[in-house]
């Protein structure tokens, strides 16, 4: 780290007074360029309109091509001038003083948000730039850095962060750092914002790296609670979409997300880095579409930690192991080959053999079987061409079809699926429930043998796939998704923070799920003050590394009645409402407990907001009662952890639900609870 010079803050107090007129001129360009397009399409619009009947159909083709390029040219102008315009309040975050070997003569880059060009060259570079990449991830001295014209050798001479506001330079410091620690501290140290916000200014090195990795490979990020997972991801999304401008576009990127209310949480972060926002996708939604040639129902999942049905929490749990899904790949492909029991075929008089026929399957094991019997009836079509006599009529390929489908023993993807639980390798507690509505831990195994017997159409839309929270999906359900996305994948999650209806799983079993995976591990946190981050570290059993930013110890309170415990919880809100900083959210262990909770305070206060799945806007609400499911990926200025009691927390599994409620805290976590403590929490 080096000091500024005296001078530096007025010299870039003067810069960017500068950068901010050649900012509106290049905004007055583009609004002049967009009323003259809009004169133009008007007036070709009138001249066609007018003479309608006397234009000869290739002029009105002509025409018609004219005012899409109008239109398009009009569309990519807007998207630039409000891209421009939304770098007003801070053309820039940093500076980066560059002296390439070719030419001796010292640059100075500035690098924002986007790019800003005008006649004079380029005033501020794309974060996403070589050039930015460089300042993320290289000190002062000698680098070399591959630009489009080939590999740029030179010296970093200065790296500077400016801290612009409103159009005004707050203030500055140069640094050898990629970021300076108090930087970093001032940015994670504010208030949370009801939507996640994006990172660019203050992005580390070692998140640079997973941003910027283009192996196009999957890459899988484990990362602890905070260390940035989920704005990596995003970050990433924007960075393939300046690289592979033109070829990628947001509509053939998505997320898979957990839930509703996660999905809205991270929709800001593509708009404010000037991108389209991209397809938001889940499981059950993907899975309804798929199963609406089946005509197929399915429940809701089964809740691991609400009172409920046993049974059913058994079976989901047995369907999420790795050990089922290789009990499930290899019963199906068996049931494949067995279910095609072959006789002898005579269509039109053509004959071929029931061996044959056995033979000439086996060899097409790698197709649904479907398809087996149609690339089957085409090979035996094919050669009847060449062995009937030249008048005889050959069979068709349909009708080979029909009569090859008449010799499956299982009509059905679905009567495939039951005869599976019936086999004698089947462990019993793989059975089935009998009912008519598929259970929600049917309904991927379902899939995986649906596109053993129908085939799986894959998803032709979509380039690049991210995953988040890895760790509650079944390798059935990677297994599915797999097939259905066969594209580039970015995926990222916890393994301590599973939520107990998968099986858990070591990283290792997790990327192995993945033939082409690169994993990468981030464990360093960024969201939680040091001492909440040690306590949850004690928690969860497992040490994390912290950005040193200090705050209060959390608070462990117990009470003697649950009178006493929501009394306390009363006042507790009404004192954060009164101090009046940030959003508080009280996190419970299940959705039953969110419910009863948000009765008893609304019956006490006002105001209070209760977290469900599709509930929209109440992340903006200043306190909210939230199920650790729905807490996941969230954060709150400060977090009230109630009822953790030796009886609400005391299976292996509750362990990871205190560790995910407690990491959601920014600056504050309280803990309370009546009776004994769960054995999780730290004893002073
Ligand atoms: N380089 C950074 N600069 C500033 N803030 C950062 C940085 N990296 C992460 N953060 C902040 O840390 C918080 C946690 O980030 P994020 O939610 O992406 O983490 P995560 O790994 O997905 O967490 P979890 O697993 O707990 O959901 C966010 O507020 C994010 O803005």
């Amino acid at each position: 780290m080096t000091a500024e010079p005296p001078d530096a803050h007025a010299a870039e107090a003067d810069h960017l007074a500068a950068t901010l007129n050649r900012l509106e001129g290049k905004i007055a360009l583009l609004s002049a360029a967009l009323d003259t397009h809009d004169a133009d399409y008007r007036e070709v619009k009138a001249y066609m309109a007018e003479n309608r009947g006397d234009i000869d159909p290739g002029e009105m083709y002509q025409n018609e091509l004219f005012l899409r390029d109008i239109d398009a040219g009009g569309a990519g102008a807007m998207r630039q001038r409000e891209r421009l315009e939304a770098m007003r309040p801070s053309p820039y975050f940093a500076r980066l003083d560059f002296t390439p070997d070719a030419t001796g003569a010292e640059e100075s880059h500035y690098i924002g948000r986007h790019v800003l060009q005008d006649a004079q060259g380029t005033a501020v570079v794309d974060w996403r730039s070589p050039l930015g990449g460089l300042y993320y991830e290289a000190e002062p001295g000698p680098v070399r850095y591959r630009a489009p014209s080939g590999e740029i050798g030179g010296r970093i001479g200065r790296k500077r962060q400016l801290r612009v506001e409103e159009g005004r330079l707050r203030f500055l410091v140069d640094t050898a750092e990629a970021v300076r620690d108090e930087i970093l501290l001032e940015e994670i140290g504010r208030t949370t914002d009801p939507r996640m916000r994006s990172i660019i200014a203050t992005i580390q090195r070692e998140q640079n790296a997973v941003i910027r990795d283009e192996s196009e490979r999957t890459l899988v990020i484990q990362g602890v609670a905070g260390s940035g997972k989920t704005s990596i991801a995003l970050h990433r999304i924007a960075y393939l979409l300046y690289r592979r401008r033109g070829r990628l576009h947001a509509r053939n990127t998505a997320i898979l997300s957990p839930n509703g209310l996660f999905a809205e949480y991270v929709s800001e972060v593509l708009p404010e880095l000037g991108e389209e926002p991209v397809v938001a996708l889940d499981l059950a939604g993907i899975a309804r579409a798929r199963l609406q040639r089946y005509r197929l129902a399915f429940a809701d999942p089964v809740d691991p930690v609400e009172p409920g049905d046993e049974a059913a929490r058994e079976r989901a749990l047995a369907r999420s192991t790795l050990e089922f899904r290789r009990w499930l790949e290899r019963a199906v492909t068996e049931a494949a080959a067995e279910c095609f029991v072959p006789r002898e075929l005579r269509v039109k008089g053509y004959r071929v053999e029931a061996g044959e026929l056995a033979e000439r399957y086996a060899a097409l094991a790698a197709l649904p079987v479907r398809e087996r019997l149609r690339v089957l009836a085409e090979q035996l079509c094919a050669r009847a061409r060449t062995e009937l006599p030249f008048a005889a009529a050959g069979p068709e390929a349909g009708e080979v079809t029909r009569a090859l489908t008449a010799m499956l023993t299982v009509k059905s993807a679905a009567a495939l699926y039951r005869g599976l639980y019936r086999r004698a390798d089947a462990p019993t507690t793989y059975r089935a429930a009998a009912a008519s509505t598929l259970e929600w831990a049917d309904v991927y195994p379902f899939l995986l043998v649906a596109g053993r017997f129908d085939g799986l159409r894959p998803d032709e839309e979509i380039q690049h796939l991210v995953i988040d929270e890895m760790q509650d999906h079944t390798p059935v359900q990677y297994a599915v998704v797999r097939q259905l996305f066969r594209c580039e994948m970015t995926v990222l999650g916890d393994v301590g923070q599973a939520l107990g209806h998968t099986e858990n799983y070591r990283l290792d079993e997790l990327a192995g799920l993945f033939p082409d995976a690169r994993v990468v591990e981030l464990n360093r946190s960024y969201r939680s003050t040091t001492e909440i981050m040690r306590f949850a570290a004690r928690v969860s059993g497992r040490p994390v590394a912290t950005i040193d930013r200090r705050g209060e110890e959390p608070r462990v309170w117990g009470f003697g009645t649950p009178e006493e415990e929501a009394g306390w919880l009363a006042e507790e809100i009404e004192r954060f409402r009164t101090a009046g900083r940030g959003r508080l959210a009280l996190v419970t262990r299940s959705r039953t407990r969110a419910r009863a909770l948000h009765d008893l305070l609304s019956r006490k206060l006002d105001g209070i907001a209760l977290a469900t799945a599709d509930a929209r806007g109440v992340l903006a609400h200043q306190v909210v009662v939230v199920p650790v499911a729905l807490a996941k990926g969230l954060e709150f200025d400060a977090v009230i952890v109630p009822h953790a009691s030796a009886e609400e927390y005391r299976a292996p599994a509750d362990r990871a639900l205190l560790y995910i409620a407690c990491t959601r805290a920014l600056h504050h976590l309280t803990v309370t609870h009546t009776g004994a403590a769960s054995p999780f929490l730290p004893t002073a």
